[in-house]
């Protein structure tokens, strides 16, 4: 079989090793428009902040891995057009050169696109996104400009707040905007969010929450200021990040999707169209919150998409368990990490929810170094299953939030939760921790 992959990065990527791996009998095909594959994007605040050294490491694999491991791949090659009718897909390399490739299955994981907000003088110069290596690397050359004092970020979501930060580590002012009243907001309730809010406060970044921007403002081409409904602030370098969205481009027109976005793919991440697979940011996915189709974009979920489409694709039936939607985030040493839905994103769904929380230390009062914990669970009302926890400190506390993963995933209710045999060592936590006293509020 001719299996065609369109887009190499994180669910591309996953897929191909998938098949090259398990069913080394099929013939595989990978177009990249890009030059470079697997670019971890979340390393480019660290870079740009100068948090770590350089970029390089931030690839983990290459085009001639995937030569090597019997793949026939094209980078530098942009996929035009694609007939489903006759199973042939048309591509254009970079020195012009136009390809065809007939394919008996099909895997689209062409990704995401950020949203532009399109407000008057958005074609200035100076505007940025921050989404591909190429885009990191003219930031980062943005910032080393010496004159460019002023960093205004559009967008306090997770690249936004990323960024803020590097921008800061590298000496500039910087100020953030967001339509919403807190940073963080899809991820966190307020009472989390907050926190971030100080913290990047504390940090001296400007926060403008619940402030609209209307225009950018140039003067000889060259943005210099940013304008909301609120004042005018001067802004040498602009980076956009109000979100992604799907990119369907290719299969729109064909393809049936979610809410006019994604390709809507079954649990299984097969679309509309019986030999075509869709996976990662430019496809649907399974909510287990919510128990229905959602749009999460994370390199996390491309991952796994990759892996259950390739399975499924080959013969071996392999359901995807559904996501969450866990995330993290760390900025200026304060922690926030979360998983399911919030009492907002709860509500729109529909699902009638309550809450309980917890603040204590993580270890006993009377070790010498401490820390603050604060814990939060939403629950279904009527059934009492977990649908979300956010977590927040200066401590490592990450890793428990696979834990609240998995108890969504699963239909844990809070009342499982509070007799959970959680372990007590004065290294790590306390005997009456902020797990179980936290699940034990919880009221019938
Ligand atoms: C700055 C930043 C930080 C991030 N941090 C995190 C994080 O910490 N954790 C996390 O889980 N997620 C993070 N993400 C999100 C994560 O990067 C995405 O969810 C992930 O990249 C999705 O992978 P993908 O392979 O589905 O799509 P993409 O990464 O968008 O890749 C799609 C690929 O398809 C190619 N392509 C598109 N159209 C065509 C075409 N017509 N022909 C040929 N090739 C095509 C593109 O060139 C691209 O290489 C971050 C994103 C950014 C931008
Ligand atoms: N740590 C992590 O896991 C990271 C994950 N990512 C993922 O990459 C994707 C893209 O990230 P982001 O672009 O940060 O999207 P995002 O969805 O995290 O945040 C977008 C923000 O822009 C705001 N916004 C939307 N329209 C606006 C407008 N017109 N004016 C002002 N604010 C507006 C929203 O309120 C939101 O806070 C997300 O799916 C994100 O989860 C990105 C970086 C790090």
């Amino acid at each position: 079989m001719k299996i065609l992959i369109i887009g190499t990065n994180h669910a591309g990527i996953a897929a191909a090793n998938t098949l090259l791996e398990n069913y080394p009998e099929h013939e595989i095909v990978m177009l990249e428009r890009n030059s470079n594959l697997s670019y971890l994007g979340c390393g480019t605040a660290l870079w740009v902040g100068r948090q770590i050294d350089d970029y390089k490491g931030l690839f983990y694999t290459n085009e001639e891995a995937f030569a090597k491991k019997g793949a026939r791949i094209y980078t530098e090659t942009e996929v035009t057009e694609i007939d489903f009718k006759s199973k042939k897909v048309y591509a254009q390399k970079k020195d012009g050169e136009k390809i065809e490739e007939s394919y008996d299955k099909l895997i689209l994981a062409t990704g995401s696109l950020p949203i532009s907000p399109k407000f008057p003088g958005y074609d200035l110069e100076g505007l940025h996104f921050l989404k591909l290596f190429q885009e990191g690397q003219i930031v980062d050359k943005a910032l080393s400009d010496e004159s460019a004092k002023n960093v205004c970020v559009i967008g306090a979501g997770y690249i936004g707040v990323e960024i803020a930060e590097a921008a800061k580590r590298r000496g500039k002012n910087v100020r953030i905007f967001d339509a919403e009243a807190t940073s963080l907001a899809s991820y966190y309730d307020p009472e989390f969010a907050k926190m971030m809010d100080r913290n990047l406060e504390d940090h001296g970044i400007k926060t403008h929450f619940g402030e609209l921007v209307q225009e950018y403002i140039g003067e000889n081409g060259k943005v210099k200021a940013v304008k909301t409904d609120n004042g005018t602030y001067d802004a040498d370098v602009v980076i956009n990040s109000i979100g992604f969205r799907a990119n369907t481009d290719l299969g729109k027109d064909h393809l049936e999707l979610f809410n006019g976005g994604a390709y809507l793919v079954d649990r299984h991440f097969k679309t509309s169209d019986e030999d075509v697979y869709a996976i990662g940011d430019c496809a649907s996915n399974y909510s287990n919150a919510i128990k229905d189709t959602t749009y999460i974009a994370l390199a996390s979920n491309a991952v796994r998409s990759g892996i259950v489409a390739a399975h499924n694709l080959a013969g071996t039936e392999l359901e995807g368990a559904g996501v969450q939607g866990s995330n993290g985030i760390n900025i200026f040493n304060l922690k926030l990490v979360s998983t399911g839905l919030t009492l907002k994103a709860a509500e729109k769904a529909g699902i009638e929810v309550d809450y309980v929380e917890h603040e204590d230390t993580q270890f006993p009062g009377f070790m010498p170094e401490n820390y603050q914990v604060k814990l939060r669970i939403v629950f279904e009302k009527s059934s009492r299953r977990i649908v979300g926890a956010q977590l927040a400190s200066d401590y490592d506390v990450s890793l428990l939030i696979h834990m609240f993963s998995l108890a969504i995933q699963e239909e844990v209710t809070i009342d499982k939760l509070a007799l959970l045999d959680t372990f007590f060592l004065p290294h790590f936590n306390q005997p009456y921790n902020y797990i179980t006293v936290a699940a034990l509020k919880a009221k019938k």
